[in-house]
């Protein structure tokens, strides 16, 4: 199996808060490529309580936007024939833009999953539709615009 995109990133762009495996504060998402959408799971803890019972939206924007740019990375070495198997990989990407639209409450302590399609990649641009669900219901959906960083 292909392993996680973020643990594929390079040492010195591991550090984010939301995915990064170099920061053992943080949440650590993965983010793997099957088939042709992306998948990752998170499941939080009662301090991210937004009303009591479910889960504070920013978190769950959060999430969204680690999964986002972790997925444009993914769709980018897809298309380009760049292996998942075998790191550092020469792409990354930033979040340019995020929407996200709140659909129902996000029941806190249980897993939460999160989907990934490409919509499109023009150069530098890949924009990946998204959404958490939580017992099979949609909880959150999610567009974002992600811009594969220049190579130093
Ligand atoms: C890098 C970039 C996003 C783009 O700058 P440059 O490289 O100089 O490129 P340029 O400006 O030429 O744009 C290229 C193309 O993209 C377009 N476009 C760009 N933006 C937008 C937009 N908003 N909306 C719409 N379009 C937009 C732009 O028009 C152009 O289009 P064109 O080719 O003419 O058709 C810069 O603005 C930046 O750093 N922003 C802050 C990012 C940030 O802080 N994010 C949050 C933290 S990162 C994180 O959380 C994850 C993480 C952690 C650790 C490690 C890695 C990841």
């Amino acid at each position: 199996m292909a392993k996680a995109i973020q643990d594929l990133y390079p040492e010195n762009l591991s550090h984010c808060y939301g995915c990064g495996r170099n920061n053992p504060e943080g949440y650590q998402l993965k983010t793997y490529l099957v088939g042709n959408e992306t998948r990752a799971t998170f499941t939080p803890e009662d301090k991210y309580t937004a009303i009591p019972g479910s889960v504070y939206g920013g978190l769950i924007a959060s999430l969204l936007d680690c999964h986002g740019t972790g997925s444009a990375a993914a769709f980018l070495c897809q298309k380009e024939g760049i292996s998942l198997e075998v790191g550092p990989i020469p792409v990354r990407c930033v979040t340019g833009s995020l929407k996200v639209d709140f659909k129902a409450l996000t029941p806190m302590g249980e897993e939460l999953e999160l989907k990934g399609v490409l919509r499109s990649i023009e150069g530098r641009k890949v924009w990946v539709d998204m959404r958490l669900s939580a017992r099979g219901i949609v909880c959150a959906t999610g567009e974002i615009l992600a811009i594969r960083l220049k190579e130093e």
